[in-house]
């Protein structure tokens, strides 16, 4: 895929609005625990009410100790007593309420994580082919713990509401121009404030995708470690690594500019702000006169709750800032699983299920017609599937062949239902004809096996990576597992029992052979097939010698009787173990029969014959028996 490409798609969330984006996220995702969710919020709001009290009650014990020297010490210890029991409390509503929201947060994370991969799973083979998935598994992580953070961070969020709102209505209530001064004063950081912030979004969006790109080199430069040794490679990739670097810190170091400009912003003014309201405060104090007797007061605990009251005003400036920044981190970062959200896929038709019901297993043929495919951003004007046509019967055996990218493996991945056809007619004799692209696709997926060219293993044991399969009924049962090793030839290096079965394969099956390694993939690609009446093979024994090769198509033929079976090959000497051949060129079905007519019929199907006859005299004899 092209840098460019990557780096256009997730501009859609940039234009979401930030705070009710995140909210109405936050609200949908924590369906089933709202109650808990408004328990936090309100457990939390109480807390940081109590709070608020603080400031007044330590206040209060200062003016009584000014007011009363030495006699006032037991009326003030009793408000200071209020300062640590009012500490206390506000600590029983705090610490439950934390509990709660963050028990919330995980259950978000958990949601979004298996919400974002089960839509993935939803996503057609197209869509995966056309984005890395080094970048989707960013995707998924960044967005799953951008809103879980965001959950745990209510409280905070809350007290900084509280501690804006609070202090303001004190010092209302101290002095009402003190109050109205600290508003303006608010608004016009708070105005300063989200302008800076606005602009940092914008880089975090570049930055995340930026960050994505260096993670798929990352992901492709440790996957292909083989090759990068193998290919000298270490250069190239650390020159694009380092390219894909440089990428993030350009939005990277803009955003440090701004951010301190922002705080130097934030600072200075916070700092003006909370000198101001002090100075007003006394400034008004002392021009009221004392009519009793006669000279100016100012009580130094109302002084002293004026202090505490601006701090917090100033303070919450500083924190306002810096959650702002947290929350456009986390609104950017949340955001960026949108193109996997926002994927296009066809809705499927509406008569899908009546179709599906009338193609039980026991369809006894597929008649496919006219069948168009292109691949999206494939590189040539012409589909790569062009009116292709070709009837299948139940237990009966296919041999699939044409030159290399005569679109082999493109038929076999329509055939399983993994690509939507362009155009497509599907006839059975126990149902009705699917015309229907997307039915097509839905039908032949929910009633065919295709066996990948690409012997995908993952690390775990062997009995794990058997287990990794699943036929249309469910999970095989772990009793098949020694007859499907069997039947692809695994027990001829492994036992298949339990000790075989609790075998490592270590990343990519990087501990076995190749050969090993595609026998170990059929056996699960066979225990998958166990019900389906359609089984599509590509290639599958490639890496195996021709002995083997026969052995195990030998074997595949037992153990499916009553299936269908296509299987693309490139070695023609295995023709005869088939019924019949389908012959591809150019995205066309040129032929299609048993071998001895077409041998007789087909110009197409005798050329490929005699290149493989001279390929194949043209090989040492050791490598056809190499093991
Ligand atoms: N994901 C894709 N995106 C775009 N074009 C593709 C994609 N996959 C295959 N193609 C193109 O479609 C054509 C058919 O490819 P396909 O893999 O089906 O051929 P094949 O007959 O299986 O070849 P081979 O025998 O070499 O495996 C080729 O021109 C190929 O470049």
């Amino acid at each position: 895929m092209s840098e460019s490409s990557v780096s256009a798609m997730p501009t859609a969330a940039a234009k979401r609005g930030g705070v009710f984006y995140l909210y109405k996220n936050l609200w949908e995702q924590s369906h089933g625990r709202q109650g808990e969710l408004l328990g936090a919020v309100l457990l939390l709001l109480t807390a940081q009410c109590v709070l608020l009290s603080v400031p007044y009650f330590a206040g209060r014990a200062i003016n009584v100790l000014q007011a009363s020297g030495s006699a006032g010490i037991g009326e003030a210890g009793i408000w200071l007593s209020l300062v640590i029991g009012a500490t206390a409390l506000s600590w029983v509503f705090h610490g439950p309420g934390r509990l709660l929201e963050r028990n919330v947060a995980l259950e978000i994370r958990r949601r979004i994580s298996f919400g974002l991969f089960d839509r993935l799973l939803s996503l057609p083979l197209s869509w995966h082919e056309a984005n890395h998935s080094g970048v989707t598994a960013h995707r998924v992580q960044q967005s799953s713990s951008a809103l879980s953070s965001f959950t745990q961070s209510q409280f905070i969020y809350l007290s900084s509401a509280v501690r804006l709102v609070g202090p303001i209505v004190a010092l209302w209530l101290l002095e009402p121009y003190v109050g109205m001064s600290a508003i303006v004063g608010f608004v016009i950081i708070c105005v300063s404030v989200v302008g800076f912030d606005r602009a940092m979004i914008r880089l975090a969006h570049r930055e995340n995708d930026a960050e994505r790109r260096y993670s798929a080199a990352l992901l492709d430069a440790l996957g292909n470690i083989t090759s990068v040794f193998a290919l000298r490679q270490s250069r190239a990739i650390t020159d694009l690594l380092q390219r894909r670097l440089e990428a993030i810190f350009a939005p990277l170091r803009r955003s440090i500019v701004l951010n301190e400009a922002k705080w130097c912003t934030v600072d200075v003014c916070s700092k003006v702000l909370s000198c101001s309201l002090v100075a007003l405060f006394a400034w008004l104090a002392v021009r009221h006169v004392d009519a009793t007797v006669g000279q100016k007061t100012l009580m130094l605990g109302s002084l002293y709750m004026v202090w505490e009251y601006a701090s917090q005003a100033g303070g919450v400036i500083s924190t306002f800032a810096s959650n702002f920044q947290n929350f456009a981190r986390q609104h950017a970062d949340f955001a960026s699983a949108d193109p996997i959200r926002d994927a296009n896929v066809k809705a499927a038709d509406a008569t899908t299920p009546e179709l599906l019901q009338a193609s039980s297993p026991d369809s006894e043929y597929y008649m496919v017609r006219d069948l168009v495919f292109s691949h999206p951003g494939g590189r040539d004007e012409r589909p790569t599937l062009n009116g292709v046509s070709l009837s299948l019967q139940q237990g009966r055996r296919y041999a699939l062949i044409g030159g290399s990218g005569s679109g082999k493996s493109t038929l076999l991945r329509v055939l399983a239902g993994l690509y939507e056809a362009d155009r497509v007619a599907v006839d059975r004799r126990n149902g009705p004809a699917i015309v229907t692209p997307s039915a097509a696709a839905q039908m032949l997926r929910s009633n065919v096996t295709l066996v990948p060219q690409d012997a995908e293993v993952l690390e775990g044991s062997l009995a794990e990576n058997l287990a990794l399969c699943a036929t249309h009924a469910g999970a095989p049962a772990e009793g098949q597992y020694s007859e499907a090793m069997n039947t692809a030839c695994v027990s001829d290096f492994i036992s298949a029992d339990a000790n075989g079965l609790s075998t490592a394969v270590v990343e990519r099956g990087a501990n076995w052979s190749g050969g090993q390694r595609a026998r170990i993939a059929l056996a699960r690609g066979i225990l998958a097939a166990a019900d389906s009446n359609l089984v599509l093979f590509d290639e599958p024994t490639a890496a195996l010698d021709s002995r083997t090769e026969a052995r195990v198509y030998d074997n595949i033929f037992a153990a499916l009787p009553n299936s269908c079976i296509v299987s693309s090959i490139h070695r023609l000497h295995l023709l005869d173990r088939f019924d019949e051949v389908i012959v591809m060129h150019e995205g066309r079905v040129v032929a299609q029969g048993p071998a001895a007519l077409l041998a007789a019929t087909s110009p197409d199907f005798r050329q490929l014959l005699a290149m493989y006859r001279k390929e194949d005299s043209a090989q040492p004899a050791s490598q056809s028996a190499a093991a």
